[in-house]
């Protein structure tokens, strides 16, 4: 597959493709073709594997004199800010039943839904030249160019918006040393209904510094002209991207699991999938809640306060009527928690361990472990 790649890139010379096989690494052959622009497009539609490939480029391609544009589409996938909370932000027991993942890009800004409905644009540039103002023209105008009577337009909050009140797109950006992308979604036949139910956070109480994100009304542009599809869109942007610019590039198909030409770039993708960067990087925040306990014929509230950073319990405390259940047990319990991470997996472990220490009382046993599933669940 990466052939393709590499004769697309260097379907000027024979001589140079050969070459290029030998060098064996993308940039070797982006440096080769000499071009000063290029467009590729994914393979994949894994976001990991896509946001690698992002992070592949910033780091290993010199863009002092070049630019590229990157086009993707993924699977069903939540792609949360560098900065910000996924307990916040979505819901993660719905993520969960549906195996929908989450990710947490390197750049900042809000939370938003990925699907194959969805795709996106990464514009990379020196960091002189990063100007988002200039991208998001060349997406309205290929619109515009495909759509005439379209009402598309881009916000000073780099959203572009149909007319003038539905988000169809929304911005990011990483701004490196030298170099610099940003990247944008567009929202063509995305499932909106899972994009809202996904976006909807269950956590209550959570007190954090992380940015917030910051939610809109959106809508599908093939709501607004079911003619329309992702793959004529992708096509005009990328050919407005040329025109935009001056370059004469064709869009180049990249595999970015392909670690040959991409050396590195699995490692990339694992540590954007491990826990420690997904949950792991957030920001250190607390959770003040209250909520309703039942059992068969008694009904009480309980409270809990924690402290979490890195993803992890620091502190906790749960506290539980004396009248409804002893108060070492949820003390105990609640020391148990301290030192694992927020998460539902390893805590229904903890939480299993601790139900079998408990002395034979089938009330108390019953109480607990609705305390336990309780817990677990705001996870
Ligand atoms: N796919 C998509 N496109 C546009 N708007 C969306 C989308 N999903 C959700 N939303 C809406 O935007 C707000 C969040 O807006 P907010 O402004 O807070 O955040 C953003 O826009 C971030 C855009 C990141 C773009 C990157 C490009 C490649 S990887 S992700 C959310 O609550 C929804 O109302």
């Amino acid at each position: 597959m990466i052939l393709r790649t590499f004769s697309n890139l260097c379907a000027q010379s024979q001589a140079c493709f050969r070459s290029a096989r030998a060098k064996s690494t993308l940039s070797d052959v982006i440096d080769e073709t000499g071009k000063s622009g290029l467009i590729l497009k994914s393979l994949s539609t894994d976001i990991f594997e896509n946001l690698a490939l992002e992070d592949w480029i910033h780091d290993h391609v010199d863009l002092q004199n070049r630019n590229m544009l990157f086009l993707w589409s993924n699977a069903p996938a939540v792609v949360i800010g560098r900065h910000q909370n996924p307990w916040q932000e979505c819901n993660l027991q719905v993520m969960r039943q549906k195996g929908i993942p989450l990710a947490r890009r390197r750049s900042g800004g809000g939370t938003v839904f990925h699907d194959l409905g969805n795709v996106n644009f990464t514009f990379f540039t020196s960091k002189k030249n990063y100007d988002r103002h200039r991208n998001l023209q060349v997406v309205t105008s290929a619109l515009k160019g495909l759509r005439p009577d379209m009402d598309v337009r881009a916000t000073e909050r780099f959203d572009i918006l149909l007319n003038g009140q539905h988000k169809i797109s929304g911005t990011a950006a990483k701004l490196g040393r030298t170099a610099a992308y940003h990247h944008c979604t567009l929202l063509c036949s995305a499932d909106r209904a899972l994009l809202s139910a996904v976006l909807k956070p269950t956590c209550q109480g959570i007190k954090s510094n992380a940015t917030q994100s910051v939610p809109s009304p959106v809508k599908n542009l093939l709501d607004e002209d079911p003619t329309l599809d992702c793959d004529t869109i992708m096509d005009s942007v990328a050919s407005q991207y040329n025109t935009e610019f001056g370059f004469s590039s064709p869009v180049t198909l990249v595999d970015p699991s392909d670690e040959l030409s991409l050396p590195g770039i699995q490692r990339m993708a694992c540590e954007l999938l491990a826990w420690e960067w997904t949950f792991g990087r957030t920001p250190k925040f607390s959770i003040c809640t209250t909520f309703e306990l039942k059992n068969d014929t008694s009904i009480c509230n309980a409270t809990l306060n924690m402290d979490i950073k890195n993803g992890i319990i620091e502190t906790c405390d749960i506290e539980v009527p004396s009248d409804w259940l002893p108060v070492e047990l949820s003390r105990e319990f609640s020391l148990h928690l301290i030192g694992g991470k927020l998460c539902p997996y390893q805590t229904s472990v903890i939480a299993a361990a601790f139900l079998r220490t408990i002395p034979q009382n089938k009330e108390f046993e019953r109480k607990m472990y609705n305390l336990c599933r309780r817990v677990v669940f705001m996870m």
